[in-house]
């Protein structure tokens, strides 16, 4: 009988070999945003093997490497009629990289300064055309996220990303996903938590459903039936069985939301099925098994708030078995072209043109900090869309980003860190409790008779302003418009 190898670890597979390899710090140049064409999202490519970038028009955005006597070139063509077909070059000079406008016709821009030629630093943002491009001189990477990527279309629930340190952490969540192992989402608000659980869920390859539990909405006297279901008759208004959420996620996915908010008797109650796998609905007599994956998410700072005893060691290390932190997008803005897209699409009326930007209000984009990340981009561009008068979004129609964010900025750098991974809430207006604020508005739309122009010129605001309220406070505008 001939037995196969055992494998001691010290495989031979090139895949596992690669994924174990220490990530390195390697340069970068990242294409952010075609903005009059955010359809075709963006790319990334890896310049550490590479002594001459070539940037020019071309009818697709496509790139070639090239050798060419002992010169290394990455050759771009970016397909914008405002390009020239020799725009610039980048070439590697001791450790760094010098950007050179190549007499382009309509001139190269380096941090909003045309420029002939300068020496890059990390982060600088390069102006071709409608093109925004971005220059990272290290950033951490594994042999397999340093390899060139083009992002045109999106990939499952919140998987994607050109950035390479990101793109190898969702890649171990994503091995994760497969396993029955409890995974904590871990971020600021806004960040994209919820639609990473449904990303892993959709990996699981479990056959049960996702059940979402909004934890900071239990309530106490209802905690257990809403966790366990009850049977017929088990209190008064019990008229029928009912199974809960732990049931309900029976061979599914158990999605935990908001879990810092989870009162102290829900703490122990989750404890005991996580750690028996059985429930036992009020009114019942006899356990029920269950089958789970757990997923949790939170923007609060659960490590500190176990030690503070608002949060039980034994559930937090149950919680625990894969922790996945998500990234502001302030640190993942060269992930723009490939949000935006997915962003725009998605709020697209059936039959309207695609929606892209002038090159300003492109750049507004890739320049704010963004302090309620994806959620905040996703409204902004909502009410820009709504705004916008022909194809192209301008900056005017993302004037609240102006105004909400360097407003929310200045609370966070004055808020006490140690409560929260997140940005305060917004302050809706400077004194102005948000309640207040919504019957304010509620009371102009009826005086206006839903005529957003009037109630801006009343309150001193901007139009965009008003609507960016409006959709939060989730006014039916129409209903005051009859
Ligand atoms: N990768 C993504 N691509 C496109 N849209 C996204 C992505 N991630 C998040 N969003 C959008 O951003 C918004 C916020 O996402 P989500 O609710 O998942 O964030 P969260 O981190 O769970 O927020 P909170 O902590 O406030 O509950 C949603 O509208 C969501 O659809």
């Amino acid at each position: 009988m001939t037995r196969k190898p055992i494998s001691l670890g010290t495989t031979q597979d090139p895949v596992r070999e690669e994924r174990r390899a220490q990530p390195l710090a390697r340069p970068f140049l990242f294409v952010v945003l075609h903005c009059d064409q955010p359809a075709l999202g963006g790319a990334r490519y890896c310049l550490s093997e590479i002594d001459v970038v070539d940037i020019g028009r071309g009818p697709e955005r496509v790139a070639s490497r090239v050798r060419e006597a002992n010169t290394r070139r990455l050759d771009l063509r970016l397909p914008d009629g405002t390009i020239s077909k020799t725009q610039a070059r980048l070439v590697r000079s001791g450790h760094g990289w010098t950007f050179e406008d190549a007499g382009s016709r309509n001139g190269s821009f380096v941090n909003d300064k045309r420029v002939r030629t300068v020496a890059l630093e990390d982060g600088d943002f390069i102006e071709l055309g409608n093109v925004i491009l971005r220059y990272r001189a290290g950033l951490p990477s594994s042999p397999a996220s340093a390899g060139d990527l083009d992002l045109e279309s999106p990939a499952v629930g919140g998987f994607s990303t050109l950035v390479p340190p990101l793109a190898d952490e969702l890649d171990t969540l994503m091995r994760i996903a497969r396993a029955p192992i409890p995974v904590l989402l871990l971020g600021e608000s806004g960040t994209g938590k919820e639609v990473l659980a449904g990303g892993v869920h959709a990996l699981s390859g479990r056959t049960g459903p996702l059940v979402a539990v909004n934890c900071g909405a239990l309530t106490a006297s209802l905690l257990e039936s809403q966790l366990f279901g009850h049977v017929k008759g088990a209190f008064t208004g019990a008229i029928r069985d009912e199974p809960g959420y732990v049931r309900r996620a029976n061979g599914g996915t158990l999605f935990l939301d908001e879990v810092g908010d989870l009162p102290m008797p829900a703490q122990a109650a989750l404890l005991r099925v996580l750690e028996e796998s059985e429930v036992v609905p009020v009114g019942g007599t006899s356990p029920i098994k269950v089958d789970l994956r757990v997923v949790a998410a939170t923007h609060k700072p659960l490590d500190k708030m176990a030690i503070r005893g608002e949060l039980r060691v034994d559930l937090l290390a149950r919680l625990s078995g894969h922790r996945h932190m998500l990234t502001p997008l302030r640190d993942r803005i060269e992930d723009m072209g490939i949000l935006v897209r997915d962003l725009l699409r998605r709020s697209k009326v059936p039959g309207a043109p695609e929606l892209g930007f002038t090159v300003e209000a492109g750049k507004l984009l890739v320049q704010q900090r963004w302090p309620l990340n994806i959620r905040e981009l996703s409204q902004t561009l909502g009410v820009a869309a709504a705004l916008a008068d022909g194809p192209l979004i301008e900056s005017a129609h993302l004037e609240s980003v102006h105004l909400e964010s360097a407003h929310l900025e200045s609370a966070h750098l004055l808020a006490p860190s140690h409560e929260t991974i997140a940005p305060p809430e917004p302050e809706e207006e400077r004194g102005t409790a948000p309640d207040e604020l919504r019957g304010r508005i509620l009371a102009l739309l009826e005086k206006h008779r839903g005529n957003v122009s009037g109630v801006a010129r009343d309150m001193g605001k901007s139009r965009v302003q008003v609507h960016r309220w409006i959709q939060r406070f989730s006014i039916d505008i129409d209903a005051y418009r009859a």
